[in-house]
């Protein structure tokens, strides 16, 4: 692959409502596409880091610093690249700053997968056609306004809800909607909210019937989590605490989770997901797409990644009306009755759109290859 430009776009879209978790309430959606240029077609990846750095110390302009002053450097330092699997390889003398790394090498396994003429699901070994799709709930004002909210979700297909949780808005929640819902899978997301003195929260959660509790404890523990796990029977799966396939080796062997949500931009792009997803296959872990409230491009690398075979669980990637009024690739991502095929097309499979890119970009910023400082 020859890599002769980068593009970096800043850009926002406003959700068509707000996300509130137990760290804070969203309206708009700040982040950045990594565009890079070869011969004859463009790689599209998406930085899903967030303006503040509350879900993970990354912000927006920090990313943008990574990749514009050392990731852009070094992929243009390297020469040719032969095969996406070379950038984590590049990119590891740079510590952490894995949204950063991610967003572009996301983009040089998309036009990988376009040079080589084949869908990046394929590129990454995935065989499934279709997968199956949940959908993430953020803290709603009052129990009434979660059971529409839910309502809304079932009727549409999806396969099972994720509903956000903190303290004071857990316990009863869950209840009223399990008590409205008998039969429909519903997992909680702690987002880290919780400590292991909040022991009497989780015994009233188990007895729920959930799927899972996502990252209960801290964002940096799974010492909290090993302790936690043998005293309820609701599988935990960890999200905030998995950066690596060290970190997912370490939760497992300690006994910290029974699941894993691999968030790609998390663990520092798809040759990492990859690792993490083939490792926990290998211990019976059973693996899920976690979203970050992407744009379609980053949603789109999310579908291509859980066509592997160990994403066993209904992941994040719900459709694009599920959070734009208009989304910035064609065609949208489309879910029926749960489920999304994954596209055929080379590369990601959905094609952003100029016209809508330009709407919602801020700022652009190219680096042609002969240009930049090495
Ligand atoms: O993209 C989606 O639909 C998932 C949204 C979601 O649950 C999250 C997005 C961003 C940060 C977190 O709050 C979070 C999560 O913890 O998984
Ligand atoms: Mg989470």
């Amino acid at each position: 692959m020859n890599i002769n430009n980068v593009v970096l776009r800043r850009m926002q879209l406003e959700l068509k409502s707000p996300f509130q978790t137990s760290f804070g309430t969203q309206q708009e959606r700040e982040f950045f596409i990594v565009e890079v240029h070869g011969d004859e077609h463009v790689g599209y990846g998406e930085c899903v880091v967030n303006s503040r750095p509350l879900y993970n110390e990354e912000t927006v302009k920090t990313a943008w610093h990574i990749v514009e002053d050392f990731l852009i450097p070094a992929i243009y330092d390297k020469g040719e690249i032969k095969h996406p699997d070379e950038v984590s390889e590049i990119f590891k003398p740079i510590r952490r700053n894995n949204m950063a790394k991610s967003s572009i090498e996301g983009a040089i396994w998309d036009l990988y997968a376009k040079e080589n003429n084949i869908p990046l699901a394929k590129a990454l070994d995935g065989t499934k056609t279709q997968i199956d799709v949940g959908v993430s709930i953020g803290i709603q004002e009052s129990l009434n306004d979660l059971i529409d909210v839910v309502e809304g979700f079932v009727q549409e297909g999806y396969k099972r809800m994720k509903i956000k949780i903190k303290p004071g808005k857990d316990v009863y929640m869950l209840a009223g909607v399990r008590k409205k819902f008998p039969n429909i899978e519903i997992m909680a997301d702690g987002n880290s909210a919780y400590t292991l003195q909040d022991i009497d929260i989780f015994k009233k959660l188990d007895e729920l019937n959930l799927m899972m509790i996502e990252q209960p404890l801290a964002h940096d523990d799974i010492i909290d989590h090993a302790k936690l796990q043998p005293e309820i029977s609701t599988p935990i799966c960890l999200d905030e605490s998995i950066h690596s396939l060290e970190d997912a080796k370490n939760a497992i062997e300690l006994g910290s989770c029974k699941i894993i949500n691999i968030k790609i931009g998390r663990v520092g792009g798809l040759t990492e997901a990859k690792k993490v997803h083939d490792y926990c296959a290998e211990k019976g872990i059973p693996v899920w797409c976690g979203g970050m409230l992407e744009s379609g491009i980053g949603r789109a690398h999310n579908i291509a990644i859980t066509s592997l075979t160990n994403f066993t669980l209904p992941g994040d990637t719900a459709g694009s009306s599920r959070y734009w009024h208009e989304d910035i690739i064609s065609p949208e991502v489309v879910v029926n009755n749960g489920i999304i095929t994954i596209p055929e097309s080379p590369g990601i499979g959905y094609e952003p759109v100029e016209s809508l890119m330009d709407k919602y970009t801020l700022e652009r910023k190219e680096f042609l290859r002969n240009e930049v400082e090495i």
